[in-house]
């Protein structure tokens, strides 16, 4: 989040670049659904079928990627992924034997949890930390809150609260007009070739105070081309709701992915999918969510030691404090971070993600 003002530099910087043809014949696009080594991409307004070369699947959802064409079927034109370019991030879990790529170029992680079936703090958990690894802000949309069941799971949620998490309380179902205008302000932003709307607001840090100041028209008025929306990646456990949000932000939503999925997948069922659902609101702003697949598990194998302490926003304040410069917060005799978590500042159960990811990781 410390990077926010960056972010939306390089943000705008690459939005700068629309589709161009290069020299070789080959076009630029942006990846709207990945579904194992298919890819739709959308190239100058048009919904292209392409694969990728090698066997691996190494384009994900969001990304801008070089594409050539390779003729139509069925009026679909068909195109071979060159390329990725540059990702100012990318969203992924991990195990020691596998990648699965979610998103990239992501804006905001949007993380569905509801008052019940019960949500899992260790998956809550894992997905803030990805978020954080990646400097990208963190919205928790907790559903059903008119059940009975509610204050005990807001209560569970107070401990992120606690943390600096950003959390909305919505019932999708029961109040979808109260959901929508509680999340619209904070997932919409400007349409491609709208003018920036704000002139004051300059990034799309999540830091601030007040809520509306996150990513919505929240961009710089400067001389660089007007950025479209933000990108919203929504997760959730099955059952939060998910399915639930994305169809009520964009109409028609289920019933995209069910034909992408047909056509991409020919009745293969992968569990890979993710799309990129797009929408222009009443007012001119626009509405860009990423649609991946609900999940069970969320390994982050691939961070760094650094990458999962920083991402345990509680232990910055005694991060100085530690006897030993390269201390790990482990078992170390004058571990400030210990400190913190035998007085009370930190939980046990926080600690006790910080070691299993460091032990997922392979750094223990
Ligand atoms: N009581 C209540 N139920 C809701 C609300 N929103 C969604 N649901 C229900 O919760 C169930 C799960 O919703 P989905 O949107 O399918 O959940 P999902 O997270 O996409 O789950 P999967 O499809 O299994 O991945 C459905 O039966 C919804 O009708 C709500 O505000 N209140
Ligand atoms: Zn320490």
């Amino acid at each position: 989040m410390k990077r926010g003002r960056e972010i939306a530099a390089a943000n705008r910087a690459a939005r700068g670049r629309r589709t161009e043809t290069a020299g070789d014949g080959s076009l630029e696009g942006e990846v709207i659904a990945a579904y194992g080594r298919h890819y739709r991409v959308r190239v100058a307004g048009a919904d292209w079928h392409c694969l990728t070369r090698g066997k691996k699947s190494e384009a994900a959802c969001g990304d801008r990627v070089r594409v050539t064409p390779q003729g139509a079927i069925d009026d679909v034109p068909q195109g071979v992924v060159e390329e990725v370019r540059e990702r100012r991030n990318l969203v992924y879990r991990s195990d020691q034997f596998r990648q699965k790529l979610l998103a990239a170029n992501v804006d905001r992680i949007v993380i569905v949890v509801a008052a019940e079936p019960t949500f899992s703090d260790d998956l809550l958990s894992r997905a803030l930390v990805a978020a954080e690894s990646i400097d990208v802000p963190a919205l928790i949309v907790f559903n059903k809150v008119e059940l009975a069941s509610a204050p005990v799971a807001r209560e569970r949620l107070a401990s992120y609260a606690r943390i600096g998490a950003e959390i909305v309380e919505v019932s999708l179902k029961a109040d979808p007009q109260t959901a929508l205008a509680r999340l619209l302000p904070l997932l919409a932003g400007p349409a491609a070739g709208e003018a920036p709307a704000d002139a004051d607001s300059s990034d799309a840090d999540s830091s601030g105070a007040e809520p509306s100041a996150v990513g919505v028209a929240a961009r710089s008025a400067d001389t660089s081309p007007p950025s479209p929306a933000p990108t919203n990646l929504v997760l959730g456990q099955s059952g939060m709701g998910k399915s639930t949000l994305v169809n009520l932000l964009i109409p028609g939503a289920a019933a995209a992915t069910q034909e992408i999925s047909e056509r991409l997948d020919s009745g293969k069922h992968t569990t890979t999918f993710a799309q990129l659902h797009e929408a222009v609101l009443p007012d001119g702003q626009a509405l860009r969510i990423v649609d991946s697949p609900g999940f069970q598990e969320f390994g982050l194998a691939h961070l760094t030691a650094e990458q999962i302490q920083d991402a345990f926003p509680e232990f910055r304040a005694h991060l100085g404090g530690c006897r030993f410069y390269n201390c790990r917060h482990l078992e170390e005799p004058g571990c400030a971070v210990l400190g913190a978590l035998a007085g009370g500042d930190i939980t046990p159960r926080r600690h006790a993600l910080y070691r299993q990811l460091l032990s997922d990781a392979g750094l223990l």
